[in-house]
């Protein structure tokens, strides 16, 4: 697949790059798994002097042989006898920076930890000491979230404040999504788009593998995802477990809840038997995984609120392929698929809400974004987009079908909260998969 999008990215990186020949720069890029950092960051050193160095999980001994041979072949440096510490050869690179001028991008850089965790104190040492003449471009990338956070926020942690640059990377937006489906499929339908979004979410390892196996139409991509030898079918595990260690069972039956529509704490709490709001708070915080979801112009304090997964694809796998395990051991795939299909018109109906707040959010001028329910459960609203600055509120409901849209009963629902919309010009209407 060609390299997509990333504009804003590589205009940022790029500038970075500039400012870090007359005075050293330390970037932190963090992102979920699969989500293209590395393809990025490659990406913007084209052409430029750089050092890749990847973090695999091995000795410390090991790990500095590799990495003393890529800094031979990227940089032409020889360094003399064999190192076998981090330190050394960080203190080299940074000496050889005070010269010349070049990239040094460290990925998975949280696994340190893993091989000898006082490599972030020596880091920090060396680079207080090179900082003022080394002409480097340092990037460190990581993909778990809250070891990165951990080794950059936390005060007690020796590279905390250190930083002078920090990028989050994204999903591919919506018009990206597009973008790429119509290249692959030019004549796509808004059931293709829906399904695309719905399994990848924009991201981007995932939106290559469907595009690069054909996966093109709604039927295929399905198909493809829950295939014997699919790799969609394994990652939500995969990409969680090393996360939340020895208490994985509890966070995976709250996420599967979530997933399956169990939004508020006390539905989640009641089924796994004692108060989970340590874990979503964690699953919130800690790993960025869930959001609370409060009703548009709801007072900060208000209790009425929702959890909801962020990602699309482990939504998906929660919701369709974490509780039907037991149906792959079995290699009764095609009765999995066959689950999916049946109740994928009132999940991506759920997930069609979603995508037209990202649609708006990033092609209107748009200041706040959500929906809206009241406490007693009558009213529900399932988008509203406000721009406070015009004073214009876009209100809408979301169905798959356009006949099944009750745009009376919506201006019902909008009368019911006429006094905080009091300030706002309305535009009222219904959105379905032909507005997509
Ligand atoms: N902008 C892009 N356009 C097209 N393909 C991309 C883009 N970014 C990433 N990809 C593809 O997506 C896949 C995953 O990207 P990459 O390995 O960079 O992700 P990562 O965030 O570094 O993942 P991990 O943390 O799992 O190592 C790769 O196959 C890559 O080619």
């Amino acid at each position: 697949m060609k390299f997509y999008d990333r504009k804003k990215e590589l205009k940022l990186l790029q500038d970075i790059n500039e400012q870090s020949r007359n005075s050293a720069c330390f970037t932190v890029m963090v992102g979920r798994r699969r989500i293209g950092k590395t393809a990025l960051l490659l990406e913007s050193v084209r052409g430029e002097k750089f050092l890749y160095l990847f973090v695999s999980r091995k000795s410390e001994v090991l790990l500095c042989e590799q990495f003393q041979q890529d800094i031979k072949e990227s940089l032409e440096l020889d360094i003399f006898g064999r190192v076998d510490n981090f330190r050394t050869l960080f203190e080299q690179l940074m000496i050889y920076a005070t010269k010349t001028h070049f990239t040094l991008i460290i990925d998975e850089f949280q696994e340190f930890d893993n091989i000898n965790s006082s490599i972030f104190s020596d880091i920090q040492n060396i680079w207080d000491r090179y900082k003022e003449e080394a002409k480097v471009n340092f990037i460190a990338c990581g993909s778990i979230y809250s070891m990165m956070k951990k080794i950059f926020e936390n005060n007690k942690e020796p590279l905390f404040g250190r930083l002078t640059s920090k990028i989050i990377l994204k999903p591919f937006n919506v018009s990206t999504i597009k973008e790429i489906l119509k290249d692959y499929n030019p004549g796509y339908t808004p059931e293709d788009l829906l399904a695309f979004y719905l399994i990848t979410g924009g991201v981007a390892k995932y939106v290559a593998l469907l595009m690069e196996a054909g996966a093109t139409t709604f039927n295929k991509m399905i198909h493809y995802t829950v295939r014997p030898d699919s790799p969609f079918l394994s990652e939500g595990r995969d990409l969680l477990i090393s996360e939340f260690g020895r208490e994985y069972a509890t966070y995976f039956s709250i996420l599967q809840l979530i997933a399956s529509g169990k939004t508020a704490q006390n539905e989640v709490d009641s089924i796994i038997g004692k108060n989970t709001g340590a874990y979503l708070a964690n699953l919130e915080k800690e790993y960025s995984l869930i959001n609370r979801n409060k009703p548009m112009f709801s007072k900060p304090e208000s209790r009425n609120s929702r959890w909801c997964l962020n990602d699309n694809y482990l939504m998906f796998w929660f919701r369709f392929i974490f509780p039907n395990l037991s149906m792959i051991e079995l290699g009764k795939n095609d009765m999995l698929e066959k689950f999916i299909l049946k109740n994928y018109e009132q999940y991506s109906g759920y997930i069609l809400e979603r995508y037209f707040r990202d649609r708006i959010a990033e092609s209107e001028d748009i200041t706040d974004i959500g929906n809206y329910w009241d406490n007693k459960g009558e009213n529900e609203i399932d988008l509203i987009a406000l721009n406070r600055f015009e004073g214009k509120a876009l209100i809408a409901e979301v169905k798959r079908n356009p006949n099944k849209i009750n745009i009376a009963r919506l201006y019902e629902k909008v009368a019911s909260i006429k006094k905080q919309l009091s300030h706002y010009t309305l535009e009222i209407k219904g959105l379905s998969m032909q507005d997509m």
